[in-house]
């Protein structure tokens, strides 16, 4: 670069010096030829880097001189011929038609010499300038010569420089280098393609082992190499348009060779022309000597010598001529020494960008490289892995292609059998639909045949189920006929606290362990024996009782009625008996819920209503308790319908359809008979009190109605009034009460006894539950008795009355046997000595009554021997229902 730069310089200096060397005449420049130069300059100002290193050809410009060389020969001559050469400024054209100028001046010359002497002095004169025009035209051929020489000798200097120059820009590097990158570039394209082998290699392996986690790795190795290929092409178009870039270098290296070869023609040319006029020059002296002698003048002299001045100007304007050729020349050779500096500036602006481009070159080849390698490596790497995951991947699906071809080996003779059954359930699915479109049908066949015959054993089970139904009421009827159907319990109630704590808590009542029917009862040493139907100790409680009584509650939805009566002294647990208390109900609520439970289960088949009233009877006179005014006073009277049926005009019947109705039903009775007194107490042991609950159903499907009611009655205290010692008021309420209960006995006594004459209207207590009495009705008859010794007399006349009840109804003929025997128990010495002051019931024979309705049965908990005797005269008294039957 220094000597480049060096050169340059040089140049640039010696091109001034010949600026300033050539004066006014080098100052003035050839429009035509600048104007033909110029675009050259351009041109070569545009040639890039690429075109000029395209290829080593474009350079061969041939043989030139070295222009410095040249340069300074032609200072040389410019020096020595410049006051010759430079005497006139007419243009090149005043040049060319040189040659025919003198040749047209010269007859006339001729003949003005017409002197002989004159003529030779003027020859002699003339060949002497001739001579003397001869040495100096040899003189200047001689300078030509040298010119044309050291022209040459420039441009052979020039083409050596311009070799020199492309040795020492290195274009043997440059092309050495755009071999080497072109090495290089197939070196790179082979690695690509390796590479996109290998790519495809991995992404074959990585489609085998499509489970491999190094996937992820591989995709960017893979998007690394695709960034790497577009940067290879990328450099591939650099060095193609560096290569274009060459070669438009080369056709301007060309073009400046065709150049020169055309300033070399036109060099010969003006040479030839320039000797031509030479050799004219030379002929014109000879022609003149060659003409007769003797006739030369002075005056012809004078005209020779004007001639040889015209002559001589001619030549000066020649010289002039040719020195503007020379200076046109060297203005080309300024021009070509222009586009040289500017092709070396080009070639140093094309070498650092090699330079650069070589250094892009090789770091993105280290980078490439190293890419690869990693590349490579990695490669590798997961190659291995794969290979590694692959063999034992292998190992596993050899070891489970073991296991699967023994299950296949098993599974043969299953997948047989299983083929089997798949073809032979395909026939049968096939087959289905005609199978079931048969079935189908004869199961429609079937269906209708099966409900035309339970059509028919319905209507015939329906038939049956009426004649059952008269029969078991005819059962019954008979049933009740044969052992009546009144039943006596008795109850004691247990000491209280209070009465625990006094002198007189000793109870002198005990029990039979082993019969529930019996009751012993000791007073004064003696012991008394009482048998009813059940005995419920002090610590039965309520659930126990009830458990006694709901078959009768029960039966009272199959229609009958039903009356359950408390018996009793004062506080002996009547009200305890039929109400209860709040947490542990009596009777009434048990026997509600409990026909609710079965209204409810029987639902289905049966629509029933059940419909409450509460009534008192006070002095005779009967109150409804569920009335608005329940002071009012209400009268029995006959049905009007014709029925012979007794009913209660205005009495209230509320409908209850849940136990919520219930608790409202006992509330507002509760309350009603509380404002209708001043003292609830006294006021309910003087009164009875009447819970009737009337059950109507109706079954759709049979067609039948039932209705029965249930009469649960707490009656007044049973007390002697003589003991009470009442008066006024309180005699006539006792006066009432035992009539009432005089009468009621007197209507059980009629009934068992089958009088004719059953005296209900007695009292208005039979008198209202005559419907519920007569007939097929039940009545339980609860005595209840206290344990104290202080209500002894009481307890005992209770008992008694019990017991007559109880007696009359053994003294059945049918069991004539049985009541001997019972007779004789009961009239035991101490039972004729106890007073009895219980209501006056009729000492008539009263039907046995002891067993239960067809419809309510004894609890199989309450079985006991006495129960087991009475439970064999129930199946004695069956027996003849059968007979009957
Ligand atoms: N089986 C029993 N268990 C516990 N306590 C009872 C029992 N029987 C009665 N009692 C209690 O004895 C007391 C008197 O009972 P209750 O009022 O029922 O007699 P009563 O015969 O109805 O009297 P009244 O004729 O005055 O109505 C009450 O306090 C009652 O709680």
């Amino acid at each position: 670069d220094e000597g480049g730069g060096g050169r340059g310089g040089r140049l640039e200096n010696e091109e001034r010096r010949g600026e300033g060397g050539r004066g006014p005449a080098g100052a003035r420049s050839d429009p035509t030829c600048r104007s033909r130069v110029q675009p050259v300059q351009r041109s070569s100002a545009l040639l890039s880097p690429a075109v000029m290193f395209s290829t080593r050809k474009t350079w061969d410009i041939g043989h030139a001189p070295c222009l410095q060389e040249l340069w300074k020969k032609d200072v040389s001559l410019d020096a020595s011929s410049v006051d010759f050469f430079m005497s006139d400024g007419e243009d090149e054209s005043s040049f060319l038609p040189l040659p025919s100028t003198p040749f047209s001046q010269r007859p006339s010359l001729t003949a003005e010499l017409s002197d002989a002497s004159s003529q030779q002095l003027l020859i002699q004169t003339l060949q002497d300038k001739v001579c003397e025009f001869q040495s100096r035209l040899r003189s200047e051929e001689v300078a030509r010569h040298l010119l044309v020489k050291e022209l040459e000798e420039k441009l052979l200097d020039q083409t050596e420089e311009v070799e020199r120059l492309r040795s020492e820009l290195g274009a043997t590097d440059l092309e050495k280098q755009l071999e080497r990158l072109l090495v290089e570039n197939q070196r790179l394209k082979q690695e690509l393609k390796s590479c996109r082998c290998s790519e495809l290699q991995r992404a074959e392996s990585a489609e085998a082992c499509s489970r491999c986690p190094h996937s992820q790795e591989a995709g960017d190795l893979r998007r690394e190499a695709s960034r790497w290929e577009s940067q290879a092409r990328q450099r591939e178009r650099r060095l193609l348009e560096l290569e274009q870039e060459l070669q438009e270098k080369s056709r301007r290296a060309e073009l400046l060779q065709r150049q020169l070869d055309q300033w070399r023609g036109r060099h010969a040319e003006a040479e030839q022309r320039l000797r031509l006029h030479l050799q004219e020059c030379e002929e014109g002296p000879v022609r003149q000597a060659a003409a007769p002698p003797g006739v030369q003048t002075e005056e012809a002299e004078q005209a020779e010598e004007a001639g040889s001045q015209k002559a001589l100007a001619e030549l000066q304007t020649q010289n002039g001529a040719l020195q503007e050729q020379l200076r046109l020349q060297r203005q080309q050779l300024q021009e070509l020494e222009t586009q040289l500096r500017e092709s070396q500036r080009t070639c140093t602006q094309l070498r650092t960008q090699i330079l650069v481009y070589e250094g892009e070159m090789e770091r993105a080849q280290g980078q490439l490289e190293a890419e690869m390698q990693n590349l490579e490596e990695e490669k590798n790497r997961v190659i291995e892995e794969a290979f590694i995951r692959a063999e034992s991947e292998m190992k596993a699906v050899h070891q489970n292609l073991a296991g699967v071809r023994m299950n296949l080996l098993s599974l043969q003779p299953a997948l047989r059998t299983l083929t089997l059954d798949y073809n032979c359930l395909k026939k049968q699915v096939q087959d289905f639909p005609f199978m079931l479109d048969k079935a189908i049908a004869e199961a429609k066949q079937e269906i209708c045949q099966v409900i035309g015959e339970v059509s028919t054993a319905n209507q015939e089970l329906l038939r049956k189920y009426r004649r059952e139904m008269n029969l078991r009421k005819k059962c019954h009827n008979e049933l009740v006929r044969l052992k009546g159907n009144i039943r006596v319990f008795c109850r004691v109630r247990p000491v209280s606290q209070e009465e625990q704590d006094s002198a007189d808590a000793k109870t002198l009542l005990s029990f039979d362990s082993e019969d529930d029917g019996v009751l012993y009862l000791s007073n004064r040493g003696k012991t008394m024996t009482f048998e009813l139907d059940k005995i419920f100790p002090p610590q039965a409680s309520q659930e126990e009782v009830f458990q006694e009584v709901q078959s009768l509650v029960t039966s009272c939805i199959d229609g009958f009625n039903i009356c359950i009566f408390a018996y009793g002294q004062t506080g002996s647990g009547k009200t305890y008996t039929m109400e209860g208390v709040e947490g542990d109900p009596g009777i009434n609520q048990r026997a509600l819920r409990l026909l609710f439970d079965e209204v409810t289960e029987k639902a289905p088949d049966w629509d029933y209503r059940i419909t409450v009233s509460l009534v008192e009877i006070y002095n005779e006179t009967l109150r409804d308790l569920l009335r608005e005014n329940p002071t009012d006073k209400l009268d029995i009277k006959m049905n009007p319908d014709g029925s012979g049926q007794l009913y209660v005009p205005g009495l209230t019947e509320k409908t209850v359809q849940s136990p919520e109705d219930i608790n409202r039903v006992f509330e507002l009775g509760h309350a009603n008979r509380a404002t209708a007194c001043t003292n609830l107490n006294e006021h309910s042991s003087r009164s009875h009190a009447l819970l009737i609950i009337t059950v109507s159903g109706f079954n759709a499907a049979a067609g039948t109605r039932t209705q029965g009611r249930l009469n649960l009655v707490d009656l007044a205290g049973s007390e002697r009034i003589g003991k009470s010692g009442a008066e006024g008021s309180r005699l006539r309420e006792a006066q009432c009460i035992n009539k009432s209960l005089s009468a009621l006995g007197d209507v059980i006594s009629a009934l068992r006894g089958k009088h004719a004459h059953v005296p209900f209207r007695n009292s208005r207590l039979t008198y209202l539950l005559q419907d519920s009495l007569s007939g097929d009705s039940k009545t339980l008859m609860m005595v209840q008795v206290s344990p104290l010794p202080g209500n002894m007399s009481e307890s005992v006349c209770s008992l008694k009355f019990a017991q007559r009840v109880r007696s009359v109804e053994l003294s059945s003929a049918s069991l004539s046997s049985k009541r001997h025997e019972n007779s004789s128990t009961s009239s035991s010495p101490t039972h004729d000595s106890v007073e009895l002051d219980s209501p006056p019931v009729t000492p008539v024979p009263l039907p046995i009554s002891r067993a239960s309705s067809a419809g309510s049965t004894l609890s199989s908990a309450s079985r006991t021997p006495s129960s087991s005797r009475r439970r064999s005269q129930s199946q004695l008294a069956a027996g003849r229902l059968k007979l009957t039957a």
